[in-house]
């Protein structure tokens, strides 16, 4: 495993082991995990073990001493008001799940459902929601054994929790509906029996503790957090590619210059930039300010990168919280009725994320509609149409790849309409305030992939066009990095000579991208 891609900082062992349990993880973890880099274990420590054990202890001496405690002698939601008889209490959790089994829709991906169970975990783990040890361990089974329930994506308004999706986890626990399992669909119940585990019959309180929180909503946030964290990368080498190709300005990039309006993640961006354009290469520039797709490209890039890092705060908190209701203080039984399973800052970090990714996926439409056209590009050929081809009339080079990337944009700023604008009052105005987080967090999901092929067409062209100079001789002083990067991308997709058809390659050099196989960044 490669420590630098997959910043865990101090939290895995070095056989790549994910502690869980007695301390707050990283929310690069959550990618981490669900793209299987990293494994997960339970934490062994008997301070932690025994402040489990204790939480589920608490929630005994509720039920003995016959308090009305919401949703353990309680109905839900509205329905808090009806008492539940104590021959009806074990049947309550249960219940709960499956009036829940009503999600529709497109299932998660394998990765969304990792990271989602691993976000839940980590918030029992915090040991105020009175949950049993053999839960918790049941749970980091099925994610060790890669045991992933089929979780309709539609169906939660992000506020009481994202209850629906999450039943579908505490079913997965009871041996009921179905899950994948390498690679294929099949019920539960056969699943867990070949592995080995024993179908839970959950307690009071633990169907809530399992469904009442952001799982799903958090565990998206950070698969797309730490995969926009790449695009950062990729714009600004692209961007430094493009200003090269186009004998741009350096000057855009001075330090003094972003010393003076210093945003931290622009100043940033404007350094990597620098950092990789050559003294100068043969070809002289024709204008003194380049367009603002280039010149401008660390105020957009930057507004992705600064709002990562208030993102990465927000996520941390709500990733390492009791989001959970209601919580029981292990220490001293006292309880605590409140609305932690409203996700309201996940989904305004998530509606501001996705914003500044489509505006980074737009940066580069620019950057490519410059590239691909002779007027703007300062001597380039159309298209960036291959000049050692004897069919070079009749061959259209990156024509039609442009055309593809207009239409990625445009879907990907098309969905940046905010979730959270969209609360409505539901569940007999029980849920009269709700966060949309979940659907914020899909759409910035499905926006952050749109903007990775944006991300890859570019890289493509870049290569094309620094291709182009290499052939006249008009490339000089390309900076090893930049060397490098080139040498991945061609490595997955050479230049392009004769018309063909590029959709294997791009879709390779896609997933060499997510994977983080492409050299982007710079030597610190
Ligand atoms: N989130 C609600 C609980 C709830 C659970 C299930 C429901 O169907 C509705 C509401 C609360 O804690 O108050």
């Amino acid at each position: 495993m490669n420590q630098r891609l997959d910043p865990v900082p101090g939290q895995v062992s070095s056989g790549g082991v994910l502690e869980i349990g007695g301390r707050d993880l990283a929310v690069a973890s959550l990618d981490a995990v669900a793209r299987r880099r990293v494994s997960v274990s339970l934490s062994a420590d008997e301070g932690f073990r025994d402040r489990i054990r204790q939480g589920a202890a608490r929630v005994s001496e509720i039920i003995a001493s016959g308090r009305q405690v919401y949703g353990i002698s309680t109905g839900f939601g509205d329905s808090c008001t009806v008492s539940i008889p104590a021959d009806q209490l074990h049947v309550l959790p249960l219940n709960l799940t499956r009036y829940h089994g009503c999600g529709m829709g497109e299932y998660l991906s394998d990765e969304a459902v990792r990271a989602t169970m691993l976000a839940r975990v980590n918030s029992l783990a915090r040991g105020v929601s009175g949950v049993r040890l053999e839960l918790l361990e049941n749970l980091v089974r099925l994610l060790q054994e890669d045991v992933l329930p089929m979780m309709p994506a539609e169906g939660s308004v992000g506020a009481s929790g994202d209850l629906t999706p999450l039943s579908y986890l505490a079913a997965t626990l009871l041996g009921e509906r179905e899950v994948r399992h390498q690679g294929r669909r099949r019920p539960a119940a056969e699943v867990l029996a070949e592995i080995g585990i024993e179908p839970l019959q959950l307690k009071p309180k633990e169907g809530l503790a399992l469904m009442n929180g952001t799982a799903v909503m958090t565990g998206i946030a950070g698969i797309v957090w730490a995969r926009a964290r790449q695009l950062v990368h990729a714009a600004n080498r692209i961007t430094a590619m493009a200003s090269t190709a186009m004998a741009g300005n350096a000057d855009h990039f001075h330090p003094e210059l972003f010393a003076m309006k210093p945003h931290p993640g622009q100043s940033r961006s404007a350094a990597a930039i620098r950092q990789v354009l050559p003294e100068h290469t043969g070809v002289p520039g024709v204008r003194l300010q380049d367009r603002y797709s280039i010149r401008c490209a660390p105020h957009v890039i930057g507004v992705l990168d600064d709002t990562l890092d208030w993102t990465e705060r927000w996520l941390d908190i709500e990733f390492n919280s009791a989001n959970d209701n209601p919580l029981i203080d292990p220490v001293d039984g006292s309880v605590y009725h409140g609305g932690h399973f409203y996700g309201g800052h996940v989904g305004q970090a998530m509606d501001s994320l996705k914003t500044a990714i489509a505006s980074l996926a737009d940066l580069q439409d620019r950057q490519m509609a410059q590239l691909v056209d002779a007027r703007f590009s300062n001597g380039l050929p159309a298209n960036l149409a291959s000049e050692d081809n004897p069919e070079r009339d009749s061959s259209h080079g990156l024509k039609a790849l442009q055309i593809s990337v207009s239409a990625w944009t445009a879907e990907a700023l098309k969905l940046t309409m905010p979730a959270t604008a969209f609360s409505r009052s539901t569940e007999c105005h029980n849920q009269d305030k709700v966060s949309m987080g979940t659907i914020a967090a899909r759409d910035a999901l499905r926006v952050l992939e749109l903007a990775e092929q944006v991300c890859t067409a570019l890289l493509v062209t870049v290569s094309q066009a620094l291709y182009i100079r290499e052939q006249r001789n008009e490339l000089r002083g390309l900076p090893a990095t930049v060397e490098a990067t080139l040498e991945a991308v061609r490595q997955v997709c050479p230049p392009v000579h004769q018309d063909r058809a590029l959709e294997m390659e791009l879709r390779a050099l896609l997933d060499t991208l997510r994977d983080r196989r492409i050299p982007l960044e710079n030597e610190q």
